[in-house]
C-alpha cells in the first residue's frame, strides 16, 4: 500500500476554478474518472450525522454523468457503506466507505475487514464515557468510530483526549481521522488514496485521468494521487483552506449545480 498521508513535494494552492475542470469532462467522456466525496461535497453539512438531506435529483443527475462517462464514477465516503448506500437507492453506485478501508467495485465485489470483539468492546466503552458530555455524539460505523462534538464545541478537548486514548486502545491497526467537528477512530491500513488507486487498477476507471472532488482532510489523500497520476483534484471550501488541491469550488451546492448541467448536456 502507498503512503498518500504524508508527501506534500506535489503541494499546491488551490487556486484554479473547478468549474472549469468538470466542463471539461464531457469534451473528452472516455479520458476521466470522478470521485465524489459525499459530506461537505455531494451533500450539504448538517448538524448531526442524520440530519442531513439528500436533493431529489441527485442520484439520477450522478446516475446520468455516470453514463456519459461508461459508469467511471465513484463515491468515496467517510461513511459506511449501507449508510451511503441508502442515501442514493435506488441507484447503486462503485464505493469505497469508512475513509478507504471498505471497497465495493463495478462488478458489485466488497473489500472490508470485519471488526473483532476487541474493538466492539472499545467502542461500547466510548459510548459509555461519552453519555457524560452532552451534545456528543457517538456514530458507530462497525470497523470505525466518530464521537461529534459539532453540538456541543465545549467538549472538543475533551472529546479529543479521550479519542487518543481509545485510539492507543485499539492498537497501531487503526488511526485517528480528524474532520469537520468530528474525531474518528478508524482503520490504519487504507486511505481514501488508496481506494482512488484501486479502483483506477479495475474497469470501468482503468485508463482514465482521475478527478477527486472533496472537502475535508480526509479527502487530502485522494488529492494527492489524483495530482501524482496526472489528473485534477477539486477541494470544495468557501475559505483559504490548506490543501493540496489544484482548484476548489465555493459550496455543495455549486458542484450540484454543475452536475445538474452535466447530466442534462
Ligand atoms: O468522507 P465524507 O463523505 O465527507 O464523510 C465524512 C464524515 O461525514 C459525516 O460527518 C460530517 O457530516 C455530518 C453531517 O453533515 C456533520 O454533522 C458532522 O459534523 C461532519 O463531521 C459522517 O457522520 C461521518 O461518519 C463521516 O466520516
Ligand atoms: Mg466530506
Amino acid at each position: 500500500m502507498v503512503d498518500d498521508t504524508k508527501s506534500s513535494a506535489d503541494a499546491h494552492a488551490g487556486t484554479s476554478d473547478g468549474t472549469d475542470i468538470l466542463h471539461e469532462v464531457l469534451n473528452q467522456p472516455g479520458k476521466w474518472a470522478v470521485f465524489f466525496d459525499i459530506d461537505g461535497t455531494l451533500i450539504d453539512i448538517a448538524d448531526t450525522p442524520d440530519g442531513i438531506v439528500v436533493p431529489d435529483d441527485l442520484a439520477e443527475n450522478l446516475t446520468r454523468l455516470s453514463a456519459k462517462l461508461s459508469g467511471a464514477v465513484a463515491l468515496v465516503t467517510g461513511r459506511a457503506l449501507p449508510y451511503a448506500d441508502q442515501l442514493f437507492k435506488p441507484h447503486v453506485f462503485p464505493i469505497a466507505g469508512l475513509h478507504g478501508a471498505e471497497r465495493r467495485s463495478m462488478s458489485g465485489a466488497i473489500e472490508r475487514v470485519t471488526p473483532g470483539p476487541d474493538f466492539e468492546a472499545l467502542k461500547a466503552s466510548l459510548a459509555e464515557e461519552a453519555a457524560a458530555w452532552p451534545g456528543v455524539l457517538v456514530e458507530d460505523k462497525g470497523l470505525a468510530v466518530a464521537a461529534h462534538y459539532r453540538q456541543a464545541p465545549t467538549f472538543q478537548g475533551q472529546v479529543e483526549a479521550a479519542m487518543e486514548r481509545y485510539r492507543e486502545r485499539a492498537g497501531s491497526d487503526f488511526t485517528l481521522q480528524r474532520g469537520k467537528m468530528v474525531v474518528e477512530i478508524r482503520p490504519a491500513r487504507a486511505s481514501k488514496g488508496d481506494a482512488l488507486r484501486a479502483f483506477l487498477s479495475e474497469e470501468p476507471f482503468a485508463g482514465r485521468l482521475p478527478i477527486a472532488i472533496g472537502d475535508d482532510v480526509t479527502d487530502e489523500a485522494m488529492f494527492r494521487v489524483a495530482n501524482k497520476l496526472g489528473g485534477h483534484s477539486i477541494r470544495i471550501s468557501d475559505i483559504a483552506a490548506d490543501t493540496v488541491a489544484s482548484a476548489t469550488l465555493g459550496s455543495a451546492a455549486e458542484l450540484r449545480a454543475l452536475i445538474a448541467k452535466l447530466a442534462a448536456a
